[in-house]
């Protein structure tokens, strides 16, 4: 499949509400959790959330099954609707349905956003992995999706990955479309500039913040100068 030319997009009538660009608030922060968490994750949430503004937090636990995603979720969806965090759930509608939770975030096998949508409901945050790919991201954009995620932009450990994009991805998305855009993918306070620069909307980083030496509040801070100046 081939990439969209600029020209059939601005032609195609499917895409004419994804044409318009409007005012873009500053870029934000979108926590991912650590793939496996222990007991005191909750704090260790409490003090992320304490370090700055976060926008979201996607709970991205790997090798359990849903009733034990859902048992750890318990306290963590708590403490993000205290603190007007929105909670994410990755991979599965149906836990994200259960959990009541409010969003999910789909990669490319996960399922289909249009049927999440028909289960989540219109309020649900509904995010899709595009990889480096135009083409996914326009695909989501027309299936309902509520962001479209590129990545990974930077090497990390977090994740087995295969495709390196650009930044340009992300000035080319934001000049043609209002659906705000995700950068992840190694991303640290010391390389994230280029991204915000670029025009992500969200900042999605687990690693930096949760590895960081002073702590996951240090972490959260760290982001703070760079996302309060979206150019
Ligand atoms: C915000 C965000 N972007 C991308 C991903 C990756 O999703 P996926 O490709 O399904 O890979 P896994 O995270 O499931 O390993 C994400 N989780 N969040
Ligand atoms: C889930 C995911 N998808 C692409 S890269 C990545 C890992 C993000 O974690 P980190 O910020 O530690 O690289
Ligand atoms: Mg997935």
């Amino acid at each position: 499949m081939t990439d969209f030319t600029e020209e059939e997009l601005a032609l195609d009538p499917r895409f004419a509400d994804q044409f318009e660009r409007g005012f873009r608030p500053a870029c934000k922060l979108y926590l991912i959790s650590p793939p496996a968490i222990d007991a005191a994750f909750t704090d260790r949430l409490a003090a992320a959330l304490d370090g700055g503004e976060v926008a979201a937090f996607q709970l991205r636990l790997k090798g359990i099954d849903d009733h034990a995603i859902a048992r750890a979720a318990e306290p963590l969806q708590k403490l993000c609707a205290d603190r007007e965090v929105a909670f994410i759930v990755n991979d599965s509608v149906a836990l994200a349905k259960r959990l009541g939770a409010d969003g999910v975030h789909l990669g490319q096998s996960d399922g289909d956003p249009r049927e999440a949508r028909s289960i989540l409901g219109p309020s649900a945050q509904i995010g899709v992995t595009c990889h480096d790919s135009r083409h996914l991201a326009m695909e989501a954009g027309e299936a309902g999706a509520d962001y479209v995620a590129f990545g990974a932009f930077y090497p990390t450990t977090t994740k087995e990955t295969r495709h390196r994009p650009e930044p340009s991805i992300l000035s080319w998305w934001v000049t043609l479309f209002e659906l705000p855009c995700v950068a992840i993918g190694g991303i640290t306070a010391e390389n994230a500039a280029p991204l915000v620069a670029a025009g992500a909307d969200f900042l999605a980083v687990s690693s930096a913040v949760w590895s960081h030496a002073d702590g996951p509040g240090a972490g959260v801070a760290a982001f703070a100068p760079l996302l309060a100046t979206k150019g």
